[in-house]
């Protein structure tokens, strides 16, 4: 019987297993919301264990549904929410605190702190990062502040951290391994990506014990094999990667220069830059973006906050439709966003901005202002976010965009995905699976258990679905000059 490949698929929102067969296509896929944790202003947090039990019941859906079970799997690849930080006890595996999520602001005013005390340069040039309250480091500092007895027991070594991916991993083989890998890392602030080692100094400077930290892999190898009933078999967990370096592998990014945007919850825009990190000055951060092997390639990365979340809000906040995929319908009612400029900065500004007090803003409303300008305003303030960050990548990587990549939920829009072809004058190209993502993990995962041989096999999986040359009907200079202004107004809001 054919064998396939299991991706888990560990979101902000939902959590999915997605089945693909050796030709790389789906073959089944499960997936499941879970409860997202509000408890103050700009705190965002999950329950771990219910991280745990939604990945589990979807995995276990989406092998039922093709009638197979682990004995059918070559290799497991986990792909995973980047940054949000979960710490439990070793012995009981219990979470010590909800999962801090990345889109959490509570350490907003500690990084405040560490950018009075100069420390840019010195956590950028090890880390590649920039400091804001997004990464691991100040959320597992919170932890080891705020819960009782936390630190003395982290520093007698009975706590572990981890993001997601340890997360899943710990759950798979039953506590065996404590383990991630060096996208995920390059993620918490910790990891130093030049020596690609947890960095002491850093450690010490957010008192955080290493006796925590989980051993560093890379991104397509054997980490361990299963111990849960989900599979009945040891099902060989063999690729793991952050989201965001997951879509790029899997859209198949693999040369320098190559360039792709995940419209989900948020956008995030990555470029391939080869073996060597390009530190960026436009505010972008170095990132690493897989390691396979011995050879570790590096990413530049613009991380915006809001992208199709921003849909969820026109849905659920204004109730101005009742799905997101209707956005696309009351937008085309009208035939421009009628002057009105939508920053869906909802959780602050990402790249190219970080500020991590501005706020949503509409402006241009006039007595002629209906719901189809909103939501085309809504989708035209996700292009020219994903422009900004596209605009800061041309100039630190000092070479034009030759094409971009698109995927992820909100990709599917095709009035978004013209616009984000006219903004930004370059070809956008859709490809067959949006969900590169998993895909991604996937061939990470076959490539170390020899399901695929090499990437050039899987390279020839990519296909082209749509494609969108600029075409734009109205003065573009104009537009993006007042998108400016708007991006003007919506920063430094709560502060
Ligand atoms: N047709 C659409 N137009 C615009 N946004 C959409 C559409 N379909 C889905 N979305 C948005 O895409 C997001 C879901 O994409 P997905 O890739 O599943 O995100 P994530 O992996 O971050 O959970 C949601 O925020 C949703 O509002
Ligand atoms: O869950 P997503 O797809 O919105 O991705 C979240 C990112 O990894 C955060 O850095």
């Amino acid at each position: 019987m054919e064998k396939y490949i299991l991706a888990f698929d560990a979101g902000t929102t939902s959590s999915r297993a997605i089945v693909f067969n050796h030709s790389g296509e789906i073959c089944s896929v499960a997936q499941k919301e879970f409860t997202q944790y509000f408890p103050q202003s700009g705190w965002v947090e999950h329950d771990p264990h219910e991280i745990w039990s939604s990945l589990a019941s979807v995995a276990a859906e989406a092998i039922t549904k093709i009638g197979i079970n682990g004995k059918y799997i070559a290799g497991i690849g986990i792909t995973n929410q980047r940054e949000t930080t979960i710490v439990w006890d070793k012995a009981t595996g219990d979470p010590i605190y909800n999962a801090i999520v990345w889109q959490d602001r509570r350490t907003a005013e500690y990084c405040d702190k560490l950018k009075e005390a100069e420390l840019i340069p010195f956590i950028k040039d090890k880390t590649g990062l920039i400091i804001d309250a997004y990464f691991s480091a100040t959320k597992v500092k919170w932890i080891l502040d705020n819960v009782e007895g936390a630190r003395e027991r982290a520093e007698k070594g009975e706590l572990a951290f981890g993001t997601v991916d340890s997360w899943i991993v710990w759950q798979l083989t039953r506590g065996e391994r404590h383990v991630t890998d060096v996208t995920n890392a390059s993620r918490t602030m910790l990891f130093n990506i030049h020596t690609l080692e947890w960095d002491k100094d850093l450690l010490k400077l957010f008192d955080i014990p290493e006796a925590m930290l989980p051993e560093v892999a890379s991104s397509s190898e054997i980490y361990g094999h299963t111990k849960t009933t989900i599979f009945a078999h040891k099902v060989p967990i063999s690729g793991i990667a952050g989201d965001q370096q997951a879509a790029l592998f899997g859209q198949m990014c693999i040369e320098p220069g190559m360039v792709k945007n995940t419209y989900g919850t948020g956008c995030f825009i990555l470029m391939n830059t080869g073996e060597e990190p390009v530190i960026s000055k436009n505010n972008l951060v170095s990132t690493i973006a897989w390691k396979i092997g011995n050879k570790v390639t590096y990413a530049l990365e613009g991380s915006i906050f809001m992208g199709g979340a921003i849909v969820q809000w026109l849905r659920d906040g204004l109730g101005i439709i009742k799905s997101s995929s209707e956005i696309e319908e009351l937008a085309r009612k009208v035939p421009d966003c009628g002057d009105v400029y939508f920053v869906p900065a909802l959780t602050g500004l990402g790249a190219p901005y970080w500020d991590q007090y501005a706020r949503g803003t509409i402006v241009g409303l006039s007595r002629g202002t209906t719901a189809a300008h909103i939501a085309r305003a809504a989708l035209e303030g996700i292009a020219y976010q994903s422009m900004d960050v596209i605009n800061a990548m041309i100039l630190d990587a000092g070479i034009g965009l030759k094409e971009l990549r698109v995927d992820g939920g909100a990709s599917r829009n095709n009035l978004l995905m013209q616009f984000q072809s006219d903004v930004l004058a370059q070809t956008v190209i859709r490809p067959h699976t949006i969900e590169t993502t998993a895909l991604g993990a996937a061939y990470l995962a076959g490539l170390a258990v020899g399901f695929w041989e090499n990437i050039d096999e899987v390279k020839k999986q990519w296909t082209v679905d749509s494609t969108f040359e600029p075409d734009a009907q109205h003065d573009m200079q104009l537009a993006k000059r007042k998108w400016a202004a708007a991006i003007y107004r919506s920063q430094d809001w709560v502060k």
